[in-house]
């Protein structure tokens, strides 16, 4: 089978999965149904201009809706309702994917890695989004477990894949072979940046998603970006809807060699940040 056929063919699975799935369904707020969320959902992507497919949102509202339900039984979220995971997980990540579409193509066959990706945000999102391959990585066994099962459930697991290992020593098994490296809510940016350098490829390309990054943080990132070999060539902001915050994706590229050998030792990337060497 030609490879547009293969992803053609997938592409109905995983809809025919998701659209059953959205039929039966009532979600955990137990006043919205699915297809409240749905709708919810369709109306984000017109208010940010989103341009997603009502079967990407469906795949996007059916992880969510798999988060939920395990998040009885492993914490993932704090996030109480399935209205406000919408637009804290499944909003916020999709913004990630609007951005990288900007560098990289979604319907590229790019590679790319979730760093920390807890229950899967944003790497799960948008694979849903993309036709990218996606590696998403967690020091916790549960929540990697947890993702694998989702993907799987979604249709999506021949190009997403859950590894359980930590950022210091993942690279040992994959090498340098990224084109972007995505992080959400796992730890300042000078931080990530030392984490992510040894794992993408010369032109690619970093995107961190953070609240409200403080000028000292963006300082830091800068000195840290440039003895990495990356510069910062973007820093997207949004509003979330309902007051729910301010949003900024940070977006660097690969630019040259590090100046210092990466990866370092579990835990020295926090404890002894390069920015303030
Ligand atoms: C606050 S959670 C964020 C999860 C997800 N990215 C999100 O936005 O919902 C941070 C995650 O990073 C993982 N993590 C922290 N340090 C890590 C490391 N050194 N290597 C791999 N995973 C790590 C934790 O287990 C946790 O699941």
């Amino acid at each position: 089978m030609s490879t547009d056929l293969q992803s053609q063919s997938r592409t109905e699975s995983s809809h025919s999965k998701a659209l059953s799935w959205l039929k039966n369904e009532i979600v955990s707020d137990s006043s919205v149904t699915a297809k409240d969320t749905l709708r919810m959902l369709e109306n984000l992507s017109e208010q940010y201009s989103l341009g997603f497919s009502q079967h990407q949102l469906l795949l996007v509202m059916h992880h969510l809706y798999l988060m939920y339900q395990k998040n009885a039984f492993i914490n993932l979220t704090s996030i109480r309702t399935m209205p406000d995971g919408l637009i804290l997980h499944s909003l916020d990540s999709l913004l990630f994917a609007k951005v990288i579409d900007e560098y990289i193509a979604l319907d590229s066959y790019a590679l790319a890695l979730d760093m920390g990706t807890g229950g899967g945000f944003p790497g799960i999102p948008l694979a849903a989004v993309s036709n990218f391959n996606v590696e998403l990585l967690d020091s916790v066994g549960k929540k990697v477990n947890a993702c694998n099962e989702f993907v799987e459930e979604m249709g999506l697991k021949d190009r997403v894949h859950a590894s359980h290992a930590r950022l210091e020593e993942f690279v040992k098994e994959t090498g340098r072979a990224f084109d972007i490296v995505t992080a959400r809510a796992l730890a300042k940016l000078d931080v990530l940046i030392d984490y992510a350098e040894p794992y993408v490829k010369r032109g690619g390309y970093l995107f961190f998603g953070k609240a409200n990054p403080d000028a000292q943080e963006i300082r830091d990132a800068k000195i840290v970006a440039k003895i990495c070999g990356f510069e910062i060539v973007s820093r997207e902001t949004f509003e979330l809807p309902d007051n729910f915050g301010h949003r900024e994706i940070v977006v660097l590229q690969k630019i040259s060699k590090s100046k210092v050998r990466l990866p370092r030792k579990n835990g020295e990337a926090k404890n002894n940040p390069l920015s303030a060497r």
